[in-house]
């Protein structure tokens, strides 16, 4: 790999861009923002995309993790095949801080491992314009660190919900509970050098997402041109 040179900044939302590698961007947010769907755009593009939550799911499937987890949490969070019920687990964890963090002690050093992995088998192959690492929690579990910039997607919060209904057949309190379990919106955002604003439609979201990704590749902290989206902002 080629010698990496951070940007010396005081400034925690200053792009870390190091010369010589992709762009790592962590994409965070509100739930039912649009992460996943700004990561889908970008992956059209070309990105690599690492989608955190996919990469948890499939972490709750080793054997040592469900050993880990039947010993905490007991038969009620496995399904009636062995495999564990993550429609359960939520119930329990977003219900209790304490089993929300045990849980987290479980899957989350693996969950790094794997991206760790993931980042460094893309920067290998070089044939990425970025790579994104798409979590929601990106800040909470300290895993910006293996991020360059961190790019916030926010959306108010009645088309969130509508969302996430619509998509996941969540109700209003399954998202507030879950929301209780992530840093506030507003502290997040302080960390966040970009905003993509996805409170429209999938085609204007589909356009902010190009304009992003151009501004990604100009010099590290370029601010938009003129004629930029409105719906991508350079803080
Ligand atoms: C609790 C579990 C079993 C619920 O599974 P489920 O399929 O219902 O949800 P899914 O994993 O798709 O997550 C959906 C959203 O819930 C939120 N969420 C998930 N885990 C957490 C967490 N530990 N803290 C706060 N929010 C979380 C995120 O916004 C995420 O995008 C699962 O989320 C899990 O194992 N979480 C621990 C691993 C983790 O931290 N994953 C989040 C990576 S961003
Ligand atoms: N602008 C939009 N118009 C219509 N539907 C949208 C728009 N943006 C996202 N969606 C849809 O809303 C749902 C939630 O979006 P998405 O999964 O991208 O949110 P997220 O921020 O990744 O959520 P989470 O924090 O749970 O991972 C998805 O079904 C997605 O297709």
């Amino acid at each position: 790999m080629s010698p990496s040179s951070p940007v010396a900044s005081d400034d925690p939302t200053a792009p870390r861009r190091r010369r010589g590698r992709i762009p790592v961007i962590g994409l965070i947010g509100a739930i039912g923002g649009g992460k996943s769907a700004v990561a889908s755009l970008l992956r059209d593009r070309g990105a690599a995309v690492i989608d955190a939550d996919a990469v948890g799911h499939r972490v709750l499937e080793l054997p040592e993790v469900r050993g880990a987890l039947a010993s905490r949490f007991g038969p009620v969070a496995f399904g009636g095949d062995g495999r564990v019920d993550r429609r359960a687990l939520g119930a329990i964890v977003f219900a209790d801080a304490a089993a929300r963090r045990d849980l987290e002690a479980i899957v989350h050093p693996e969950m790094r491992r794997r991206f760790e992995r993931a980042v460094a088998a893309e920067q290998a192959a070089g044939d990425s314009p970025v790579i994104v690492l798409d979590a929601a929690i990106l800040l909470e579990a300290g895993w910006d660190d293996l991020c360059d910039e961190v790019i916030y997607v926010d959306a108010p919060p009645e088309a969130r919900l509508g969302r996430v209904a619509r998509g996941r057949g969540w109700t209003a309190e399954t998202l507030r509970a879950r929301e209780a379990a992530q840093w506030p919106a507003e502290e997040k955002l302080a960390r966040a050098a970009r905003v993509v604003v996805n409170d429209k439609g999938l085609g204007e979201l589909e356009h902010a997402v190009g304009v992003l990704l151009r501004d990604l590749l100009a010099a590290p902290g370029a601010a938009p041109r003129e004629e930029a989206s409105p719906a991508v902002a350079t803080r």
